[in-house]
């Protein structure tokens, strides 16, 4: 039998947790809410705003990675008097076992879960059932990984048809525009955002300046950076 370490089935990466805060991106924009930023990544994007959730050769690991307990997580959000938690990472579905058992007991005492993905890992049925919203967030050319690792259209497919994802697309520039046109035609993934990358107000702003016209031929909703724009790169917010 194999030996498995009670921690490891018990326990979540965690690399802060944060909140009250403003959703800041997506259909929920706006919205009070708990976030829960899971540790580890399976992709490396040039612009990740998050890099100390994963780039070990920048960030020790040791301080930026805390093993806890899933009712340990659970229970600092049941504390807290907000009804809509944000699951965020790096790629919380690295952890989905135990991502599923936490998104199971938030649920069950009554909270609204939301999870931010990359949505290269299919979601399982456990954390579907459990999960209010994904906000599925597909990265393209723009981040700099290469399209085999950062585009997995089975696990796009499985967040499509599970009938609970929105898809949100970081835009760089008019490349990632026309690569979303192609995508967007041949997986047909029904409700889209666009998002401009940055993390300084003035970036977001000229980045959602030149992507209004662009979303509106498209069929696109746009999405804010309300935390940029409110508190710039503060960590945390
Ligand atoms: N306020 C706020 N809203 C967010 N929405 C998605 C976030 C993320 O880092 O995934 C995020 C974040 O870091 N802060
Ligand atoms: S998928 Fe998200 S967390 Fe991972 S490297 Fe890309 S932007 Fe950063
Ligand atoms: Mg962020």
């Amino acid at each position: 039998m194999t030996d498995l370490l009670p921690t490891s089935r018990s326990t979540l990466r965690v690399a802060e947790l944060f909140g009250p805060t403003l959703q800041g991106e997506g259909p929920s924009a706006g919205q009070r809410a708990l976030f829960v930023r899971l540790s580890g990544c399976n992709l490396d994007c040039g612009w990740c705003d998050t890099p100390y959730t994963w780039d070990w050769d920048r960030f020790n690991r040791e301080e930026q990675a805390t093993e806890m307990a899933v009712a340990e997580v659970a229970s600092w959000v049941v504390s807290q008097g907000t009804d809509l938690v944000v699951i965020t990472g790096g790629e919380p579905l690295v952890q989905q076992q135990r991502l599923g058992a936490l998104a199971a007991q938030l649920a069950g005492a009554g909270r609204r879960v939301e999870v931010e993905t990359n949505g290269t890992i299919a979601p399982d049925e456990r954390l579907i059932a459990a999960v209010g919203t994904f906000n599925v967030s597909p990265k393209l050319s723009g981040s700099g990984v290469p399209v085999h690792r950062r585009l997995r259209p089975k696990a796009l497919r499985a967040f499509r048809d599970c009938g609970k994802a929105v898809f949100k697309f970081v835009i760089t520039g008019p490349a990632d525009i026309q690569e979303l046109v192609e995508l967007q035609a041949e997986l047909d993934l029904g409700r889209i955002w666009v998002m401009p990358e940055g993390t300084t107000e003035s970036a977001v702003l000229t980045g959602m300046r030149n992507l209004a016209e662009p979303a509106l031929a498209n069929g696109w909703n746009l999405s804010p950076r309300l935390h940029v724009l409110l508190w710039g790169d503060e960590r945390g917010r």
